[in-house]
């Protein structure tokens, strides 16, 4: 899912980009990368790893300068090789970076024509450097060293016109400014905030409003759907429309999982629509499931939580927090291998049986995905001594390869991929499971912000938005990315010999 920051600032950028970096680390934890301008010089560190362990005090004190982005990785496309750790670089026009969250539909065929029409080699397997490289073809084209504001904006107008799929993107172009950007659909978040200082404004893009907060800098608002903002090395501000079909089709697992709760997206509280997810999922629980006698609600930490506790409350059971946590273990879903994911469930979550002995218990999770959580967790429950395992899931079946920036590109990985509720109940081990339905979740989502009138939804109906995608394409990405593929290819490109500047000196 990634996560991107960048701040145009009055004095060096580099400790509020590692901060904003931090927030945003539930967002990727594979890898993290930070660049900065210092007069007329790109300064890069990136490498694979948690922020905290990718930038040390010498790499700070080496990220000097006023302006900078960075990203926190989760791998959507490509391989999770530290070249492809973000923010990349090219050296023309003028010397661009470029930090992408999101994933693009089309990269293979932009990169086909990089090469054939642009003579622009693209040298790792990421879809985040052919967005760079589509963007800096069209940056290269107005004969001149000074590109105005408007040069820019017809830019972004032609990337748009050209790359299809899901993308909020920030570039820093030497000598000229910072550019923020985000697709027609406006599927992946992209927010803005400023800060007065003596010296002047500073503005800082990213991924979450928690970015914002955590860094100091008030939310001014969310880039629009198609819309790009330049702000100026001095730090002045523009912003156009840069697409003629632009509209709202934010992604809605933002909301059931990916976001912070204390994040606001397209002027919806991530934690507003996750109590609203649990207020409709309590009332179909308590519709449909009047025969059975839950004696408690315990939730799967951590992104259920505020969804569980509503849902008692809805019940009028107690909400108790059966589970606790290993803190210094990540998300496991965003882990990138099954082996891997499986093996953290039991690392990071562990029963206090006194809250499952002889009882009915209903486990509550965001989403079942690969089901790796909720089999363990009912196998679990029952240890601890449980009589009934029930388990909710807030978010409708899982069934369908998502392609916009969330690693679940093959439909038989997915436990509901062609699966009614009852088997999928009998393959996580429960005795009793109920899922919320698409509209409910749409209308928990919507009740904060009814203008907006679609969503990306198609991990749940297989409906996808940008209309390029059929089986065929699908079926190339379940051959490419299911987790097999994956491990060889990681194992292949081990021996490889990384273009950017690693750290040798550890
Ligand atoms: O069916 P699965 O494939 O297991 O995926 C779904 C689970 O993964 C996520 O949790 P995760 O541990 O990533 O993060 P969290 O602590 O934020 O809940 C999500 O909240 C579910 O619990
Ligand atoms: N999750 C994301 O946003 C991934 C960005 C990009 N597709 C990558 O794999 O690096
Ligand atoms: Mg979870």
């Amino acid at each position: 899912m990634c996560g991107i920051v960048g701040i145009v600032g009055t004095s060096p950028v580099n400790q509020a980009i590692y901060d904003g970096l931090t927030v945003l680390q539930h967002r990727g934890q594979d890898a993290a990368g930070i660049i900065t301008i210092d007069r007329n010089t790109f300064n890069l560190r990136k490498d694979n790893g948690l922020v905290k362990d990718v930038f040390h005090t010498r790499h700070m004190k080496r990220l000097q300068g006023n302006m900078g982005i960075g990203h926190v990785r989760y791998p959507t496309a490509g391989s999770s090789s530290s070249a492809e750790a973000q923010p990349f670089y090219v050296n023309s026009p003028f010397g661009i970076s470029l930090a992408h969250n999101g994933n693009l539909t089309n990269a293979e065929s932009l990169k086909e024509e990089l090469f054939s029409v642009a003579k622009r080699h693209v040298n790792t397997t990421s879809d985040s450097e052919v967005l760079l490289n589509v963007l800096a073809h069209e940056l290269a084209k107005p004969d001149t060293l000074h590109l105005s504001p408007e040069d820019i904006f017809t830019a972004v107008t032609t990337v748009n016109d050209k790359v299809v799929g899901g993308y909020a993107a920030i570039a820093m172009i030497i000598g000229h400014g910072m550019l923020a950007f985000r697709d027609a659909n406006g599927i992946r978040p992209l927010v803005f905030g400023k800060r007065e200082t003596a010296k002047g404004v500073e503005y800082m893009f990213a991924s979450e409003s928690v970015a914002l907060d955590a860094d100091g800098f008030k939310f001014i608002r969310d880039v629009a759907p198609g819309e790009a903002i330049f702000v100026t090395t001095d730090g002045k501000l523009f912003s156009q429309q840069c697409s003629e079909h632009a509209t709202y089709s934010p992604c809605i697992f933002e909301f059931v999982y990916f976001a912070r709760p204390d994040s606001t997206i397209d002027k919806m509280s991530v934690y507003a629509t996750r109590v609203n997810m649990g207020t409709k999922l309590g009332e179909k629980i308590a519709r449909e499931w009047s025969d059975k006698d839950i004696d408690v609600v315990i939730p799967i930490p951590e992104t259920s939580c505020d969804i569980a506790l509503e849902i008692a409350s809805v019940l009028n059971l107690p909400y108790r927090q059966g589970f606790v946590k290993n803190r210094y273990i990540g998300r496991t879903f965003i882990m990138p291998g099954q082996e891997e994911r499986k093996k953290s469930v039991r690392r990071k979550l562990n029963a206090i049986d006194r809250e499952f002995k002889g009882k009915n218990v209903l486990l509550v999770d965001d989403s079942i995905v690969r089901g790796t959580t909720s089999a363990q967790i009912v196998e679990m429950a029952r240890e601890a001594g449980a009589k009934n395992v029930y388990f909710a899931s807030a978010a409708p079946e899982v069934r369908f390869p998502n392609v916009y920036g969330i690693d679940m590109p093959s439909a038989s990985e997915l436990i509901a991929h062609g699966r009614e509720v009852e088997d999928i109940n009998a393959s996580i081990g429960s005795d009793g499971l109920i899922y919320q339905s698409l509209p409910d979740l749409i209308a928990a989502v919507s009740k904060e912000n009814p203008e907006i009138k679609e969503f990306e939804t198609s991990v749940f109906d297989g409906h996808y938005v940008t209309g390029d995608i059929n089986q065929d394409y699908l079926n190339r990405i379940e051959e490419l990315r299911n987790d097999a593929a994956k491990s060889d290819r990681e194992d292949a490109m081990s021996s490889g010999l990384e273009l950017h500047n690693e750290d040798v000196s550890e």
